[in-house]
């Protein structure tokens, strides 16, 4: 691990190299920038802790961008319990073409997503105060993504009714995320979902495994 000390005197993890080339300069500054957000209020705003920005990169920043290649061009993307940003915010910063919606519980938390898209100026996210479950009815979504925020059988419900017919919920998830599709065999039925795909991802700049949950909702019948 690639460690250094910022001006704070805060020990944080150093981005991986090659990073500009490969996203881009001003999308990886945006990056570094809101690295270093994280590192200077991260835990002082209680939204990580120090054992956490010693691999805020491996673990966080770039654990994230393991969902982009799933996510349609120009999709309207509602990333359910964003907390300190991800995978809302890296998506927001490295696919310009999305449309976001941040949503958290938390009304502190969604302050600091508000500080967030005010100081990097992402003109593509909406920030919303919410429990999930309230937003059923008043949001259409192409992709749901979500990390970190509840096991299948409690996501199902709170996610697949903010999801247009054919679009996909993308969850980040550890090693054990078969026991959690066979805990939720009975909602995947009842939330209408076509298929469930774990697809396994070595993000840009690390060397671990990291699955990505798919599960595509049906489309829905339309009367003609
Ligand atoms: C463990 S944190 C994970 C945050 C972020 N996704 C990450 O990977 O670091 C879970 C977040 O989900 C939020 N949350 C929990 N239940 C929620 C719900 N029903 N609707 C919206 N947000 C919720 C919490 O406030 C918290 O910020």
């Amino acid at each position: 691990m690639n460690l250094s000390v910022d001006d704070n005197g805060v020990l944080a993890e150093a981005p991986p190299s090659g990073g500009a080339s490969h996203f881009g300069q001003d999308t990886w500054q945006q990056l570094v920038d809101y690295a270093g957000m994280l590192e200077r209020e991260g835990e002082l705003r209680g939204l990580l802790g120090p054992r956490e920005l010693k691999r805020l990169w491996t673990r966080h920043l770039l654990n994230s961008m393991a969902i982009l290649d799933f996510i349609p061009f120009k999709a309207k993307v509602v990333d359910v319990g964003s907390g300190a940003g991800f995978p809302g915010v890296v998506a927001a910063i490295v696919r310009k073409d999305l449309r976001l919606v941040l949503v958290d519980s938390m009304e502190r938390r969604a302050r600091w997503l508000n500080d967030v898209v005010k100081d990097l100026s992402l003109p593509n996210v909406e920030v919303v105060h919410a429990r999930s479950e309230d937003l059923v009815g008043k949001v259409d979504a192409d992709t749901v993504t979500a990390r970190a925020v509840a096991a299948l059988r409690k996501l199902l419900p709170w996610t697949m009714p903010l999801l247009k017919g054919g679009g996909s919920l993308l969850a980040l998830k550890g090693a054990r995320v078969d026991e959690e599709i066979d805990d939720a065999i009975h909602l995947l039925r009842k939330y209408r979902a076509k298929w469930a795909d774990v697809h396994v991802v070595i993000p840009f700049g690390t060397t671990e495994e990291t699955r990505v949950l798919e599960v595509r909702k049906k489309q829905t019948n339309r009367h003609r």
